[in-house]
Order: C-alpha cells, then structure tokens, then sequence
C-alpha cells in the first residue's frame, strides 16, 4: 500500500505557486481524505534562477522534462506551464511514460483534448482538466458525473475573468480599457498574451472543451463563432442600460436537431438575467438539461488559489483513482457524429446602432433593408446627437445569424450609412 503520491509540477506562476501552497497548508485534510500524504517532488520551470517566495526546497526545481519523466517516484503530472507546443508535448510524453495528469491548460484541450483523452485511455491513465474552464467552479465533473443522466441542449455563460473584470471595472469605476487590463494582469487574471482574453479567444476555447461535453460530440475551435470585447464601442454601455440591458462578453451553446452552434460573443442581456450581475472576476455558467431544467453555476473564473482549488480537487481525484487502481478507467469517446448548424439556422434577437445621414426618407429606406431581408423589427429610434449627426436604434425580432449579417452587409454598401457603429445579439429573453 502507497503511503505518499509523488507529483510532478510542470509550472510555478500564478496556479503552480497557488497549487504548492494549497498541497502544503492543506496536507492534514488531504492526508485524512486520501489516507497518504501528497507530495510535490519535482518542479519544472523556464528560469531555475528567478526569485520564488515558497518553501518548497531549491533543489526540487529542474528546467528538464526527462528528469521528472525519468523519475518512477512520480505517480502525477501537473501541468500549469501554459502555452501549446510544449505543454501539449509534456502531456503526451506523460501519459505515455504511464502517469496520469492534471491540467489547466484549455489552449490544449480545445485544440487537441479528444486526442490526448485517447492517448490517455489506451495508456490506463487519468487526464483531467476541472480548471481549464471556470476557474474555481466545478464544472467539468458537474457535467460528467453530475448531470452525466441528462441531456444537456444548451449552456450559456460568462467563461472568462479577465474581460468580466474589465467591463465592471470600466462600467462601474470608469476605468479605462488599458488600466483596467493592466489591473487584470498585475492581478494573476489574464492570459500570456492577454489578446486571447479581449478577442475571445480564450472563451472559445472553453466552450468548444463545455460543449463537447455536455453534447458528447467534437467541437473544434473554428465551429464557434468569436467576436471579442474590442468590439464594445464608446456609448455601447449607457445605451444598452437604457433598454434594460447589460453588456457581457457571454459563450453560448445550443443543440437541437439540425446540430450544435457555439459562439462568444459581446450580447445584451436583460439586467434581470442573473448572468448581468455576474461581476469582476466571476464566472457563471447556465446549464440547460432536459431533465434537470436549469442549473447555474457561479464562482471565481481566475487568479491563483481559487484556480488552484481546482487543480488540486483534480489531483485528489487522481490520486483516489491511482489508490484504488481504477486510474485510466473511464473512457471518452463521443456518443454523437460532429454536425454543426448552418448561419440560416441559428435564430436570435439583434440590436443594431447604425449612424446614419439626417436627411428626409432614411429611416424609410433603411427599415426597407431589414424588410426586403424577411426581418421583423421589434424597436426602431432615432437618436441625434450634439454634433447633429443621427444614430439609428433598431432591435430586431428573431432572425437568423445569416439575415444579421446580410443586413449588415448591405448596411455597409448603402450611401446614407455613415458607419455601423456596433451591433449585439440579444441573450436570454
Ligand atoms: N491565471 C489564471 O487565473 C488561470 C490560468 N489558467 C491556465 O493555467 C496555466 C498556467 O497559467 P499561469 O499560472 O497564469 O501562468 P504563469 O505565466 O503565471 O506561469 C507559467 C509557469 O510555467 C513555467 N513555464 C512556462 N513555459 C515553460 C516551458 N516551456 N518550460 C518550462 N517551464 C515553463 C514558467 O516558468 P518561469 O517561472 O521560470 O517563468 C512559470 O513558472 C495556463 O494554461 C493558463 O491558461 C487556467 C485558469 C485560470
Ligand atoms: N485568462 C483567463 C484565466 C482563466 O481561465 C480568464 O481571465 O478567464
Ligand atoms: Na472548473
């Protein structure tokens, strides 16, 4: 009988350092939940030199994969390094070496997570990823184990820290775009690159790693649909709370019989959707299951502890696994054949800000364009500003994504269209 699990660290930035110090402050309650002792052996890292306030002992750190692949001590691997080409290649060498590992990395398991879960299953070895997506929220073992007897038709969620942290921060404190990116990253929140996080790439990711689960089907990154927050514009905000609505950056995924469609989007929702006071750094994600009905989960969707949380509340499961030897047990085929919507086949509300030329027959002409595209339109204003230029308000009732971006189209081909000055879908009515 094993009396200490050894893990290999791969990583010691913002979730590796909150990962040792939840492994180390929080032994006595692992070692009673697990009946041994939990123990980090090997570090790896890019700069061995760098300066680290832990207690961990200096020479546990290595630059070297190998040394910790090589070491037959080490049960698990953690991999909270980042990035692709690396981390990807640290995953797979693990799992084929026989150790199973923990991830947080949703760059890597959007992009190549059905392949690596195969690998993963023919070498007996767990893979798990609980903080790829929601940071601190269980999420993924809610939708595998939880809600594993229902069929889930639909999620919609708020699935990345940094850009809900900036629109609060902005709406409320007046923050700027920069400083209140700044604050995201000096704060642990944003990506490496933290355009991932404003273009929305980072919440595409964690939709295509929800929706393939929830739908038991493979999504890849290219089905989803992305605009980021970059596309908010001055005056977007005050407007929309004008209408009774809040702007989130929202990942949404539906299926229905003619397939999935996924998006992340900026969108409108009404500021009684409990998604609208989701703030800061929170995540929250609505799961729509035929059985259960709706369930939605809230929780912190960055920084280092509460993504740490998640990492070791994988690691726990692992490590219960590797104890009773059903480690690599579950295996994670698809139960359905990937078949994504066509645009004419996904149907939403939109709300178009147009600027427009003040002159007589506009509105006529314009309202014309929706009409000749089979749209129906819920709401339409015209609002001038102090400089007499014209914005023209229209919020449309259901239409497909197909007519939105004709009647964009056409908006932009049109003489008396100065600029199409943003344009939202509406969420949750
Ligand atoms: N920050 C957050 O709130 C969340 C992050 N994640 C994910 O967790 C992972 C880690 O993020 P985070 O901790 O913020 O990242 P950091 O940049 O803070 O830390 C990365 C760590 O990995 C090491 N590292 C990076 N590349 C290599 C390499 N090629 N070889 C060896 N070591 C390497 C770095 O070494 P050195 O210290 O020497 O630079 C550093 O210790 C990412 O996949 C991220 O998307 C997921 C959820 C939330
Ligand atoms: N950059 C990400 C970190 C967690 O996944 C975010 O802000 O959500
Ligand atoms: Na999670």
């Amino acid at each position: 009988m094993k009396k200490e699990i050894n893990i290999g660290l791969l990583g010691f930035g913002v979730v590796g350092s909150g990962v040792a110090q939840i492994l180390l402050n929080h032994q006595t309650d692992l070692q009673h939940k697990l009946g041994v002792s939990v123990q980090i052996k090997k570090v790896m890292v890019r700069n061995i030199d760098k300066d680290r306030d832990t207690s961990l002992a200096k020479d546990i750190f290595t630059t070297s994969l190998d040394d910790i692949l090589s070491d037959d001590s080490i049960d698990l691997i953690v991999e909270v390094m980042g990035g692709t080409t690396d981390a990807k290649d640290a995953i797979e060498r693990s799992l084929q070496a026989g150790k199973g590992v923990v991830t947080a990395n949703k760059d890597v398991m959007a992009e190549v997570g059905p392949k690596l879960l195969k690998i993963a299953d023919e070498n007996g070895c767990d893979l798990f990823y609980e903080a790829s997506v929601g940071g601190g929220i269980p999420l993924i073992r809610t939708l595998e184990d939880g809600l594993a007897s229902d069929r889930i038709h639909a999620l919609t969620g708020i699935v990345n820290g940094t850009t809900n942290f900036m629109l609060t921060k902005m709406k409320e404190e007046n923050m700027s775009y920069d400083a209140a990116l700044a604050l995201a990253t000096e704060l642990g929140f944003a990506e490496a690159d933290p355009t991932a996080d404003v273009d929305g790439l980072d919440a595409a990711r964690k939709m295509v790693i929800l929706a393939s689960l929830a739908f038991s089907t493979e999504v890849k990154l290219e089905d989803v649909y992305v605009r980021g927050i970059r596309e908010i514009k001055d005056g977007d905000v005050e407007l929309a709370d004008r209408f009774g609505y809040t702007v989130k950056l929202a990942g949404t995924a539906k299926k229905d019989e003619n397939g999935i469609e996924v998006a992340v989007e900026p969108v409108f929702l009404p500021n009684a959707h409990p998604l609208a006071s989701v703030n800061n750094e929170m995540n929250a994600v609505y799961v729509y299951g035929d059985a259960v009905g709706e369930t939605m989960f809230y929780g912190p969707g960055a920084g280092s502890l509460p993504t740490a949380t998640s990492v070791t509340g994988d690691i726990v499961a692992a490590c219960r696994n590797l104890l009773l030897g059903v480690n690599g047990k579950r295996k994670h085929a698809p139960q359905y054949e990937r078949k994504v919507k066509e645009d004419a086949q996904k149907y939403s509300r939109y709300f178009h800000r147009i600027r427009v030329k003040d002159e007589v027959g506009v509105l006529t002409h314009l309202t014309s364009i929706y009409s000749d595209n089979g749209a129906s339109l819920a709401t339409v204003i015209q609002q001038m500003d102090e400089n007499n230029e014209t914005d023209l308000i229209i919020i449309t009732h259901e239409i497909s994504r197909k007519q939105h971006l004709d009647i964009l189209d056409t908006l932009k081909q049109t003489d008396s269209v100065l600029g199409l000055s943003s344009y939202y879908r509406v969420e949750g009515e």
